[in-house]
């Protein structure tokens, strides 16, 4: 029901509801096939598998039993309340989130860095006892875990949308169309949560996001096996590795940093980042590493070298443009910024970073993505399918906080984007 606190949406992104309805069933289904175009099992990357083998394929029964591992199963649900007992357990400050609608603001507890330390420390520990055999189920079951992983993420959304319903609940402005297939995968409810607990932000960096760089240690361990330890490793997988790796300890590390992005202020917890979180990040970000043990790549010194060049760059940018924006936010300006203030009374940056695009920080984000890839080689583009997605989620993304921004700074946002006409990429986007 519309109500003052939750008026009823009255625009659709991702194409409204089709569109929406054919993400629900592409997510899944392009975790798989990711999987399937890029594997030993299909006979390498691309896969030489003929249409009739395919057939063939999906009208046999066990090859879609293939997709459960009770075990696989098992496992993910061990990890999972292992995420949820170290939430609980590690002791750590709470943080005030951004004010919301009601007025009110949300706590968030804060350890997911050293709950991400501690289950390196285990699985690191684990791998030193039991050696690199012992990690490569993670490897050997993947079919198994995208499965249990997706359930998980399906049962969450429909737990919360259905949870969405009682009276009281805080909506997201953009997931009250009225429209149920449309409102379930954007997310209807704003912050689901039990007690102080909070779904959204606890999915969005814990179980999915540490869980990739687990994934990609059971590569590293894959390979060792094949090659006789882990000194015959290849060069280029342990550049993806570490380079994802660092990726997700800079996130965890800058846990607060995640409070005033969109996906936390304004968008709901639905099935888009339900799945997103708990099976496309961990099974699809990790496609590059999964690649580089069936088919190793061995860079040297130069190719090494202009890879960490592309991915200094990025960072460079990345880094230095939040924290531009992130002391500026705070009330800090060490570089003496330009700025000019908006009718709300808040300020926006027009020199610096924020002076020469309106999304820097995706420039560097995207710079840091093609650094992931670039030691895969060249053989193949499906290596190269995260930045593609990338690119356009980002592309996407933009155009959404722009809408936003207009919405919130009304005329002050056009003299902005006068002054800063570029969206992504100085002079040419
Ligand atoms: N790896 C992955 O899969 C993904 C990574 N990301 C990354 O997440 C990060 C966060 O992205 P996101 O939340 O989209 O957005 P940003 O962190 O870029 O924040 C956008 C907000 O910054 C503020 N802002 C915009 N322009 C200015 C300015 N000139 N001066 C001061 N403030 C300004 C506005 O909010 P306000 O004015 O209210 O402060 C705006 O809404 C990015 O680095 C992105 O690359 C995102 C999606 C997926
Ligand atoms: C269509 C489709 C597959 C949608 C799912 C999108 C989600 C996978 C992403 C939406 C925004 C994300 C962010 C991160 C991971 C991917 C999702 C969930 C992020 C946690 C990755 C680490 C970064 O440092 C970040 C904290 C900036 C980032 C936040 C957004």
């Amino acid at each position: 029901m519309p109500s003052t606190l939750n008026p009823r949406t009255t625009s659709y992104e991702f194409l409204g509801p089709l569109g929406a309805l054919f993400i629900t069933l592409g997510v899944p289904l392009g975790t798989y096939l990711l999987f399937f175009a890029c594997s030993e099992e299909s006979g390498g990357c691309p896969p030489t598998l003929v249409p009739a083998h395919i057939f063939a394929a999906l009208s046999d029964g066990a090859w879609w039993k293939g997709l459960w591992d009770t075990q696989a199963t098992l496992l993910y649900l061990g990890w999972y309340s292992f995420c949820l007992l170290s939430w609980a357990i590690i002791p750590g400050t709470y943080v005030e989130g951004t004010t919301l609608r009601t007025g009110n603001k949300k706590q968030y507890k804060i350890n997911a860095f050293p709950t991400f330390i501690l289950a390196l420390g285990l699985t690191l520990g684990y791998i030193y006892l039991f050696g690199p055999q012992s990690f490569t189920f993670l490897n050997d079951k993947y079919p198994g875990f995208i499965t249990a992983s997706i359930i998980m993420g399906v049962v969450q959304a429909v737990a919360c949308y259905a949870a969405s319903f009682r009276p009281g609940a805080l909506l997201a402005l953009g997931g009250n169309t009225g429209n149920h297939i449309y409102d379930f995968f954007i997310g209807r409810e704003l912050n689901p949560s039990i007690g102080s607990f909070d779904v959204k932000t606890f999915n969005e960096i814990r179980p999915g996001l540490i869980l990739w760089t687990l994934v990609n240690i059971s590569m590293v361990c894959s390979l060792a096996v094949r090659r006789g330890g882990f000194a015959n490793v290849t060069d280029s997988l342990w550049l993806v590795v570490l380079f994802q790796g660092a990726y997700v300890a800079d996130c965890l590390y800058n846990e607060p940093a995640i409070f005033t992005q969109m996906d936390i202020t304004s968008d709901g917890f639905g099935f888009m980042l339900s799945v997103g979180d708990l099976a496309w990040v961990p099974f699809v970000y990790s496609l590059q590493a999964r690649y580089l043990v069936f088919t190793p790549v061995k860079l040297g010194a130069v190719r090494i070298a202009a890879i960490l060049l592309v991915k200094l760059v990025g960072l460079y940018i990345f880094r230095s443009s939040n924290s531009e924006k992130n002391e500026f936010r705070r009330g800090a300006n060490p570089k003496n910024l330009k700025f000019f203030t908006t009718e709300s009374g808040s300020k926006l940056l027009t020199s610096g970073w924020w002076g020469t695009c309106r999304h820097p920080n995706y420039l560097g984000d995207l710079l840091m993505s093609l650094a992931w890839s670039l030691p895969t080689g060249f053989r193949t583009p499906i290596t190269y399918f995260y930045v593609m997605y990338f690119a356009v989620l980002l592309v996407h993304r933009q155009r959404r906080d722009d809408e936003n921004c207009e919405r919130k700074y009304g005329k002050d946002w056009k003299k902005y984007m006068e002054l800063v006409p570029y969206r992504i990429f100085p002079y040419i986007y």
